[in-house]
C-alpha cells in the first residue's frame, strides 16, 4: 500500500508519535525530489577541523591574544563560514533552560501552539511546521517557533517562565554576536565599530528560531532542513546534544559534532553582501535520526530591518574589485527569503551582479 499524504495542518511531533508509524508518509520523502541534497551522500569526516574561536580572547585587553583571536575568527569566516565559540560567558544553565523552555513549548497541545501560528512572514510570534508549507512540495521533518526579539521584544505567554529566559538569553546572545562582529570589522582592516555603525545595530533586527526535529522512522529519505543559507550577519545556534546539523565545506557535506556548551556559528547573506563576498555565507542543512528529537535554538542576528544594505564602501574599489551585490532593503530580503521556497542561497543570487 502506498505511503498516506499527510497535509501538515499539524506538527510534525504529533505525526511522529502516532502509534506504529512505521515509514514516513510520501510529501515528506526529500530524497525523491532533491537527490543530490538528501542524507544519503555520506558526510565528509572533517568534523575535527571544524574552527573554535575563543570568545574570552577576544575581548581580551591583552592586545597580542586579542589580533590572535581577530585571525582565528576572520580566516573561520572566509575559509569555512562556521565556527564554534567557547569561553562566550553565557551560563550553561542558561543555555540549558532555554532548551528546557523550547521543549516545553514544542509539548504543548496543538489548540494551545495554534494560538501562535501567526499568518504573515513579519508576524512577530510564528509557529508551524516544516519551512513554509504554501509553497512546498515536499516537507520538511522539523516544527519550529520564530519570534522577533529585537529591536522590539516579543515572546510566546506559554509555557510559564519561557519569556523571561528567553529575554535573558538573546541580550547575552547580543553581546557575543557583537563582540564577534566587532572582531571581524576589525579583521577585514576597517574601524572596530565599523560594521555596527553602518548597519544601524542598536535597532538591529534579532530573530529567535526554535526547532524541533522529531525522531524519524525513515532518516534516510527525509531532510529536517534544506541546504540553505541564512538571511542575517551571523547565526548563533545551540542544541539539546543531539546532532544533525550539517555544514558545507569545499563542496563536501560536514557532520558538526558540538563542543560541549559551545556556540555554534554560521555566516549570513548580509555578511557576504556588506563584505562584497570576501566573506561567503554559509550553507547548511539538517538531517534527522531514528533515535532521539533533536531541538536547536538559533538566534539570528542582522542589520536594522530599515537599513539599505550594500557592500562596505572602503571594501570595494570601482575598477579592481566592483559591488557585487545591489542595494535592498533588509526588511524586503527578508520577508523575500521567508515567503518562498528555501533552496540553496537561491535569494542571495537574485541581488547578486554578474558581470562579463
Ligand atoms: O537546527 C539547526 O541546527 C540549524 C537550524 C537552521 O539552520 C535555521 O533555523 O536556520
Ligand atoms: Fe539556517
Amino acid at each position: 500500500m502506498a505511503p498516506m499524504i499527510i497535509q501538515p495542518s499539524i506538527s510534525v511531533k504529533t505525526l511522529s508519535e502516532s502509534p506504529n508509524l512505521k515509514s514516513i508518509p510520501s510529501n515528506y520523502v526529500n530524497s525523491a525530489i532533491y537527490p543530490s541534497d538528501s542524507p544519503t551522500s555520506e558526510p565528509h569526516d572533517y568534523s575535527n577541523s571544524i574552527p573554535t574561536v575563543d570568545f574570552s580572547q577576544l575581548i581580551s585587553t591583552d592586545l597580542h591574544q586579542r589580533s590572535e583571536a581577530i585571525n582565528i575568527l576572520n580566516k573561520a569566516c572566509q575559509n569555512w563560514g562556521f565556527f564554534m565559540v567557547v569561553n562566550h560567558g553565557i551560563p550553561e544553565n542558561l543555555m540549558k533552560g532555554v532548551i528546557d523552555g523550547t521543549q516545553g513549548f514544542f509539548d504543548l497541545k496543538e489548540e494551545e501552539k495554534k494560538e501562535f501560528e501567526g499568518k504573515h512572514v513579519l508576524d512577530p510570534i510564528r509557529c508551524g511546521t516544516s519551512f513554509n508549507i504554501s509553497k512546498e512540495k515536499v516537507f520538511f521533518w522539523r516544527d519550529y517557533l520564530k519570534v522577533f526579539v529585537h529591536p522590539h521584544f516579543h515572546s510566546p505567554s506559554k509555557p510559564q517562565g519561557y519569556s523571561d529566559i528567553m529575554w535573558e538569553y538573546c541580550e547575552k546572545s547580543r553581546q557575543v554576536a557583537k563582540g564577534l562582529l566587532d572582531g571581524i570589522s576589525e579583521g577585514l582592516g576597517l574601524e572596530e565599530c565599523y560594521l555596527e555603525k553602518a548597519l544601524d545595530m542598536n535597532s538591529g533586527f534579532q530573530i529567535f528560531i526554535a526547532n524541533y526535529y522529531p525522531r524519524c522512522p525513515q532518516p534516510e529519505l527525509a531532510l529536517g532542513i534544506p541546504p540553505h543559507s541564512d538571511h542575517g550577519l551571523l547565526t548563533l545556534i545551540i542544541q539539546n546534544q543531539v546532532g544533525g546539523l550539517q555544514v558545507q565545506h569545499q563542496g563536501k557535506w560536514v557532520h558538526v559534532n558540538a563542543l560541549p556548551n559551545s556556540l555554534l556559528v554560521n555566516t549570513g547573506d548580509h555578511l557576504e553582501i556588506f563584505t562584497n563576498g570576501k566573506i561567503k555565507s554559509n550553507v547548511h542543512r539538517v538531517v534527522v535520526n531514528n533515535t532521539s528529537p533533536r531541538i536547536s535554538v538559533a538566534v539570528a542576528h542582522g542589520p536594522s530591518l530599515e537599513a539599505i544594505v550594500s557592500p562596505a564602501s572602503p571594501l570595494v574599489q570601482s575598477e579592481s574589485n566592483p559591488p557585487a551585490y545591489m542595494p535592498k532593503k533588509y526588511k524586503d530580503y527578508m520577508e523575500m527569503q521567508q515567503s518562498n521556497q528555501l533552496h540553496q542561497k537561491s535569494i542571495l543570487e537574485q541581488v547578486k551582479i554578474h558581470r562579463k
